[in-house]
């Protein structure tokens, strides 16, 4: 299968999906996560595959979320809002293997909720973990949300979206953003070695912990479809355009003008 906008790997029975748009900081346009979702399926039900790593290439970034050159108040796919983001996620959780989140640089917007909805996520000290909705008309209702408030706690979540601060690998360990933050130079070792560690448990007992974690959960995704209408009608609004314009501009946003 080839890909235009990914690299493919098979290193030793685990298969490596490497979003391959290091000039835009890996950040997603439709063609991206069409193919993360053909990937992430294709890795999923290969018989001499154990673990999925979700990878972004180069130094700088794992993934900086929704590609902003193609965004005008709708992305440029397919779905809700122009991107098929919550098949996206449901990829993700409903692969019967564990996905570890491979996290080198930034993790911001659109690709820290990527990183969060991973299984496992292992990072180095150089990554960069935050939201940047609030700050450029965007939001994540469903998993980017109120998922991440499992995973980091009610008061952690909300902070990280209401005040869209920047936390660093060690951070991101502290609060169970990241299982393990390891020095930069150690972290596709680290990230092999814990894939290679899941080839060798049963696969069925796997894919049933998965499931079983998943389904605590699986409300959420009735959330995010029901919120991808209502974040659909806030990209149409002028107080949603004017982040988006202010982030191409490099320049602070005025959404209190666009109060209603
Ligand atoms: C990541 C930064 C903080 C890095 O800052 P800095 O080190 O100063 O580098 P820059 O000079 O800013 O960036 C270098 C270069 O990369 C380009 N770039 C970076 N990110 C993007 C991007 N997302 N899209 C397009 N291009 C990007 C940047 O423009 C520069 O290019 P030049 O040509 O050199 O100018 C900083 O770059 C930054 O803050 N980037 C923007 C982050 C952002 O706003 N991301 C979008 C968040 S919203 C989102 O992801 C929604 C999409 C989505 O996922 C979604 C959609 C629908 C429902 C749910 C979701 C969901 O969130 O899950």
């Amino acid at each position: 299968m080839q890909f235009e906008d990914l690299i493919y790997e098979i290193r030793n029975g685990v298969a490596w999906i490497i979003i391959n748009r290091p000039d835009k900081m890996n950040a997603f346009r439709g063609t991206t996560c069409d193919e993360l979702i053909k990937a992430l399926y294709k890795a999923g039900y290969d018989k001499d595959v154990g673990a999925i790593v979700l990878a972004g290439a180069g130094d700088r970034a794992f993934c900086t979320g929704g590609d902003q050159s193609t965004h005008d108040g709708n992305y440029d796919g397919r779905g809700t809002v122009g991107l098929p983001m919550e098949e996206l996620h449901t990829a993700i959780r409903d692969v019967p293997k564990p996905v570890i989140a491979r996290v080198q640089g930034y993790a911001i917007g659109g690709g820290n909720v990527l990183a969060t909805i991973c299984d496992l996520t292992i990072c180095s000290e150089k990554a960069i973990f935050g939201q940047v909705g609030p700050k450029m008309g965007s939001v994540d209702p469903g998993y980017g949300t109120a998922f991440l408030a499992r995973v980091v706690g009610e008061k952690k979540a909300r902070e990280i979206w209401y005040m869209c601060k920047r936390y660093s690998g060690k951070e991101a360990e502290a609060m169970g953003l990241a299982n393990l933050c390891v020095p930069h130079d150690e972290l596709d070792a680290e990230v092999q070695k814990w894939g290679e560690e899941l080839c060798e448990r049963s696969p069925t007992a796997l894919a049933i912990a998965k499931r079983s974690f998943n389904m605590d959960t699986a409300h959420q995704a009735g959330i995010a479809g029901m919120g991808m209408y209502a974040l659909k009608l806030y990209y149409d609004t002028d107080e949603s355009r004017e982040g988006v314009k202010a982030l191409q501009e490099k320049r602070k946003p005025e959404f209190r003008k666009y109060i209603k």
